[in-house]
């Protein structure tokens, strides 16, 4: 039998939506009568704001998709005035959560440490988290993109050394001088860093539950080029994800898959 791999389209929403656009994006998902036919053997995630997970959780079922949020507090209830915590967003049914985001590290200053906490809370919590990793451009410019990837993953590889749950585990490779330009990285490059990644990953006990995506200005455009690369299981996807139409193309796109 041709066993076909389950490909991941995770569409970070950021903060672009608002109730009245995530309307709009709904609206034209009940007009596409192939949808479902559309996702067989796909899996499509929406990370939304934390203000929309309550309204999307009631319409999630239905879109076939699934519920993810951008990020969570690594404190537990209490005490902690404007953070979210997993035990809340658990009140939502997320299946995943961003932890990391190049955009979360450099705006809001969050350490490796405070990231790999909520890496480990979120497993405590049977929710799936997808780490962003990714270099600047300086920095693969100077030949240190492996060794940047390598630090940031440093503190859960070796929490999931002794890590035995059954969790599915994303480690999404995101370089940042790709996010938002249009640019993404040539084969060759992409080759070599999911190489590397493969290769911290799969001494772990639970190696088989880790699957790499990539994100980085993926649209319609440039994903053909992507599904080469057969060490990439799916896409996170930021600004061409809020227009429904285009996030089914992306979808679409792997004629191998549908
Ligand atoms: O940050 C991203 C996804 O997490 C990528 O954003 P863009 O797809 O808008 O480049």
């Amino acid at each position: 039998m041709n066993h076909i791999p389950k490909k991941y389209y995770i569409a970070n929403w950021k903060t672009y939506q608002s109730i009245s656009t995530i309307k709009r994006f709904i609206q034209a998902s009940n007009q596409e009568a192939d949808w479902h036919e559309t996702i067989i053997n796909s899996y499509i995630g929406i990370a939304a704001s934390y203000e929309h997970l309550y309204y999307l959780h009631k319409k999630i079922s239905k879109l076939a998709m699934h519920l993810g949020s951008q990020d969570c507090s690594a404190f537990l209830p209490g005490a902690y005035t404007g953070q979210v915590s997993i035990e809340s967003l658990q009140d939502m049914n997320i299946s995943f959560c961003l932890v990391g985001h190049s955009e979360v590290r450099a705006e809001l200053g969050q350490s490796d440490m405070l990231i790999s906490s909520k890496f480990k809370m979120l497993l405590a919590a049977n929710i799936s988290p997808i780490m962003c990793i990714g270099e600047t451009l300086a920095q693969k410019n100077d030949g240190m993109a492996l060794q940047v990837l390598y630090d940031q993953l440093e503190h859960i590889l070796n929490f999931l050394q002794s890590y035995t749950g059954s969790t599915k585990i994303f480690i999404a490779y995101e370089p940042r001088y790709c996010i938002g330009t249009g640019i993404v990285p040539s084969s060759d490059d992409l080759q070599k860093v999911f190489c590397f990644l493969k290769s911290l990953v799969q001494q772990l006990p639970i190696a088989k539950n880790v699957m790499f995506l990539y994100g980085g200005s993926v649209s319609s455009k440039t994903v053909q080029q992507l599904h080469d690369i057969k060490e990439i299981s799916g896409f996170l996807i930021g600004k061409a994800s809020i227009d429904f139409q285009e996030l089914k193309k992306i979808v679409q796109s792997d004629g191998r898959m549908v």
